[in-house]
């Protein structure tokens, strides 16, 4: 059953168009991603989202609710972790909580939250003084605090070392487990591949593809490639031959390491090939496709380097 429902979305900034067009709905009981570059439009569709920002189009429904006409009734439901969140330094950890707490009539056990994000020796530790790791993990908790049914977590992991990212995402998925809602904002290919049960691509702020990591990936018709070495006596007339096969859309060669590149049944026809000419290829391995080249091809470009590990 749908928990959120975005149709059509729409908002600009003066002249920049932020959110183009973007539609999707949230099952229940899952956690949804939407990845996409910097500059995509993902903050600003969950800013709309939270009734952070007024959308210049479109529709939202949180649980039924419009945020911008009903704010007071989603608050209880929404629990929001956003990008750059930001405590006096001098807070105490408890304190936060405490007075986050404050805020709802059926707050959560805010000790209890201490425990589940492995925060409870750090009770007494000023916000400053905590790691960034903690301090994500904090913001998390406050997220919850209120008991929320669906929880916005932006950019979560931006900036942790690889441990303390992987530490959050077992947090995420505890989160999952206790029956909340959650939409996860990311630019982390492996974050929304590992996490995500559906994922939003969003590009230049429309939705160019939904559905899970594995069915984003089947979608793509990219190639697969097969990489082998040729033996040294290899006669390379049998590369022609590789060359003419339907299934082959490419053949590059760099000495004797050879890659196949095509569709279909590529690994079949090419072993058939080069068996048929005696030859035995050394290191054959086939290319498996990810959520990378499906991110590619939707977008036509990779999402940065440094960004997609
Ligand atoms: N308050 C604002 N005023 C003007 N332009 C803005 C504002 N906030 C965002 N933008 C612009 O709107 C576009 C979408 O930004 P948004 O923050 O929604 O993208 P994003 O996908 O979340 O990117 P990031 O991961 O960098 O936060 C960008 O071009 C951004 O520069």
């Amino acid at each position: 059953m749908p928990v959120i429902e975005v149709t059509e979305l729409r908002k600009r900034y003066g002249d920049t168009v932020a959110v183009a067009d973007v539609s999707f709905s949230v099952d229940e009981g899952e956690i949804f991603g939407i990845l996409g570059r910097n500059g995509a439009g993902k903050t600003t569709t969950v800013e709309c989202l939270a009734g952070l920002r007024r959308p210049d189009g479109g529709k939202l429904e949180i649980l039924g609710i419009d945020p911008q006409r009903d704010p007071a009734a989603l608050r209880p439901e929404l629990g929001v972790q956003l990008q750059r969140s930001q405590l006096p330094e001098k807070l105490k950890v408890w304190e936060a909580l405490d007075l986050y707490a404050s805020y709802y009539d059926q707050p959560a056990d805010w000790r209890e939250l201490l425990d589940l994000l492995g925060l409870a020796d750090k009770q007494h530790t000023r916000f400053a003084h905590l790691s960034g790791g903690q301090q994500q993990r904090l913001s998390i908790a406050l997220a919850l605090v209120g008991n929320p049914r669906i929880a916005i977590l932006d950019e979560l992991t931006t900036g942790l070392d690889p441990v303390a990212r992987r530490d959050t995402w077992a947090v995420i998925e505890q989160i999952r487990d206790r029956g909340v809602t959650v939409v996860l904002v990311t630019h982390f290919m492996a974050e929304a591949e590992r996490l995500c049960d559906r994922l939003a691509i969003i590009d230049a702020g429309r939705v160019v593809a939904l559905d899970s990591p594995a069915g984003l990936v089947a979608q793509v018709d990219a190639a697969q490639r097969l990489h082998f070495r040729l033996p040294a006596d290899a006669d390379p007339q049998v590369l022609a031959e590789i060359e003419q096969l339907s299934a082959v859309t490419e053949v590059t060669r760099t000495g004797r390491q050879v890659i196949v590149a095509g569709t279909g049944d590529l690994l079949f026809a090419v072993s058939q090939a080069l068996s048929s000419a005696q030859v035995t290829p050394s290191e054959l391995r086939v290319e498996q496709r990810s959520l990378d080249d499906a991110f590619v091809a939707l977008t036509g470009r990779p999402l940065d380097a440094e960004e997609s590990s």
